[in-house]
């Protein structure tokens, strides 16, 4: 049967398409969607297109029953430091934000716009160099500390993203600046000095908020290694066919995100996709899967996925929040957040096993948490 224009059922069975390979030949040319998008298509190649009921159902702002806008919660966080005026007042919030959204924008954060400015430039200017010089990064090893590609998780999933991508490994082990691109060393390694400080005030606020020491998620290694990812969504001829990133949770403890003007960041929650309005200034974290894991439940690493968009390129830089990767450290439930009220509802897992899942499947929006589910 003849395969009619980009539609998701043209699987790549038929003479005229073979997926396979027109996926490999995009990988090869290392110059990610934007080399497609600077291109001029018109249509998006079918490995992009995503079925319609994926796309469905999210295009704007979800109201409340009021009538009024919903969107995520707004954290201030002048006088939280330790010892402020605020500090309680905000770690109660945050634990209401972490219970019933996984989301929430931090204000007076601290970070100086200037610094929020700069990384945004970098991650532009570092998607905008020549071919020929972003090339020289294109890499789908995950050893590499320094690594662009678009969808990481190309070979691995059904439908691709209109997004490329730089990885930075920042954490534990220091990041040598010369291996950096020069487009963006210099903002990033600010940017990433400010976010791993405001990433500590998180983690001892998240641990107050559950009742325990300051210290303790620290403790667990929480934050101790970080990767700096510079994302770019270019305008997508198609917008309604495609998405910037696929339905997922964040495999990680906590992410902080910047993101410019544009928009497209989408949360799920009671069954909607809410829109998280760009707040010039803000940032937006968001609790991951190994939080929820630790917190027995009571953090909520919630899904999200990201508009393709006919305005663009929007850039967003998120800072994921991980342990130190030693392989066998176990990660489970909390003791002191549990009893007999509240018993583990968690496997106690060894970071490889957790990392091992992830990487297997890529983002493909499942609940990947409920394997480590404990049966009853
Ligand atoms: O670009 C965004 O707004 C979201 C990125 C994201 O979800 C991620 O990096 O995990
Ligand atoms: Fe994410």
């Amino acid at each position: 049967m003849a395969e009619v224009g980009n539609g998701y059922n043209s699987t790549g069975t038929g003479l005229e398409y073979d997926r396979d390979k027109e996926v490999k030949a995009f990988d090869e040319t290392k110059r990610g969607v934007k080399g497609l998008a600077d291109a001029g298509v018109t249509k998006i190649p079918r490995f992009f297109v995503e079925p319609p009921e994926v796309i469905a159902g999210g295009w704007s702002s979800r109201d409340d029953e009021a009538g009024a806008r919903l969107d995520i919660p707004i954290i201030d966080l002048g006088g939280a430091g330790k010892g402020g005026n605020r500090r309680e007042e905000v770690a109660r919030r945050i634990g209401w934000a972490c219970e019933t959204w996984g989301f929430f924008q931090v204000v007076n954060h601290g970070i100086e716009q200037r610094v929020l400015d700069g990384m945004i430039e970098g991650g532009r200017r570092f998607h905008e160099l020549t071919d020929e010089e972003k090339m020289r990064f294109y890499s789908r090893d995950s050893k590499a500390k320094v690594r662009f590609n678009s969808n990481f998780d190309l070979y691995k999933v059904q439908t691709a993203n209109w997004r490329d991508t730089l990885f930075l490994d920042m954490a534990p082990e220091p990041l040598d600046p010369h291996v950096m691109p020069l487009a963006c060393r210099e903002e990033a390694i600010e940017y990433w000095k400010n976010v791993s400080a405001l990433g500590n005030t998180l983690l001892e606020l998240f641990s107050e908020a559950l009742g325990l020491q300051s210290t303790y998620l620290q403790n667990m290694g929480c934050g101790e290694g970080q990767a700096l990812l510079p994302h770019y969504y270019p305008a997508c001829p198609e917008p309604d066919l495609t998405l910037g990133a696929s339905k997922h949770s964040d495999p990680d403890f906590f992410t902080i995100l910047l993101q410019d003007h544009i928009g497209g960041l989408q949360v799920l929650h009671q069954g909607q996709w809410v829109n998280v309005t760009p707040v010039n200034g803000a940032l937006v974290v968001n609790i991951g899967d190994l939080l929820q894991l630790v917190s027995n439940g009571r953090f909520k690493s919630v899904e999200h996925r990201v508009t393709a968009s006919a305005v663009g390129p929007r850039i967003s830089i998120a800072c994921f929040f991980i342990s130190n990767r030693s392989p066998f450290r176990v990660y489970g439930p909390i003791k002191e957040l549990l009893s007999e009220d509240n018993p583990p509802i968690y496997k106690d897992v060894r970071l490889h096993e957790f990392l091992s899942h992830y990487n297997a499947k890529g983002l493909d929006g499942r609940l990947a948490l409920d394997k480590f589910k404990l049966w009853y």
